[in-house]
């Protein structure tokens, strides 16, 4: 990628993974909410992404983008995820095809299909001798107003690209927690995604060719109910990291303690 990547969101946790990844492997565009504390390393603009303007500067000269920001929260109210999420993501597919944009990536979510965990599939799903996948080729089937959201982000972006060409990447992103897995939690566990991993396989959606591509970002565990098949496929990706090997107090408690 020779010019610079867009990253939208680049104040808060997936951004700051991918920052830390990748700093120096791309000339980086930052679009943050609100004025930093420190002054960033990278050129940067404040905004909103549901504001046209804002959106329309900062897709200017960009090569690809990697669209993070929105409302994060599984318990996020509908008018919120209605305009920072739904809204704030056509916004950014019309400003990224306006501007001849070639690469659209795009944060989705387990939430876009957090309906599939059943009361009949749950918790055995989560464990690694229960063989049940998910493997994008499903229909979304979101469990809240946010999973709704984030389904309508990846069909945003089908419509982008068959309409305007522009090769779109749905990463639907699991759990992201810094350092070591989430602790006693199945769930969690069987959805991580480390810091180094996120940022692989957002490198992995930088670089490889594709047309529409709907992905699972999870770390290679043990326990998984998603399929890397087609991230590996389509995209490259070779992840590094496993929860199970934070199996057990000891490897936490090491790592809390800086051992
Ligand atoms: N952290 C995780 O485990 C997961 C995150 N995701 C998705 O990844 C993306 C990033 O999530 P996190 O980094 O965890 O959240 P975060 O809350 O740490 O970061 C989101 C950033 O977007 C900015 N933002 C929110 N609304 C905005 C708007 N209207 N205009 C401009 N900036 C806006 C916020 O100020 C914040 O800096 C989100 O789209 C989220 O839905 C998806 C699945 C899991
Ligand atoms: O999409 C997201 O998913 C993760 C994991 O979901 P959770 O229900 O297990 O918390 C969540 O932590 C993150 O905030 C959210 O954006």
């Amino acid at each position: 990628m020779d010019e610079p990547v867009l990253l939208t969101g680049a104040g808060g946790r997936v951004g700051q993974a991918v920052l830390e990844g990748l700093a120096d492997e791309y000339e980086w565009k930052l679009l943050l909410h609100s004025p930093p504390d420190d002054e960033p390393d990278h050129e940067y603009l404040i905004g909103d992404v549901t504001d046209e303007e804002t959106v329309a500067e900062a897709m200017d000269g960009v090569g690809a983008v990697i669209h993070l920001a929105g409302d994060p929260r599984p318990s996020a109210p509908w008018p919120s995820v209605l305009t920072n999420n739904i809204d704030g993501t056509e916004k950014m597919y019309e400003a990224a095809v306006d501007a001849g944009v070639e690469k659209f990536v795009f944060a989705s979510s387990n939430h876009a299909v957090g309906a599939y965990e059943t009361d009949e599939r749950t918790p055995e799903m989560y464990r690694s001798d229960d063989d049940y996948r998910l493997d994008g080729t499903e229909f979304p089937r979101p469990g809240n107003h946010y999973g709704v959201s984030k389904a309508a982000g990846e069909v945003l972006g089908r419509y982008y690209h068959d309409e305007h060409g522009i090769s779109v990447c749905n990463v639907r992103i699991g759990n992201l927690t810094r350092g070591h897995p989430p602790i006693d939690y199945e769930r969690g566990q069987a959805m991580w995604l480390s810091y180094p991993d996120c940022a692989r396989i957002h490198r992995c959606a930088l670089e490889a060719d594709y047309e529409f591509e709907i992905v699972y970002g999870i770390s290679d565990n043990d326990r998984k109910y998603y399929s890397l098949e087609r991230a590996k496929e389509a995209l490259g990706y070779d992840p590094q990291d496993n929860s199970a090997e934070w199996d057990g107090d000891d490897h936490v408690a090491d790592y809390e303690r800086g051992v």
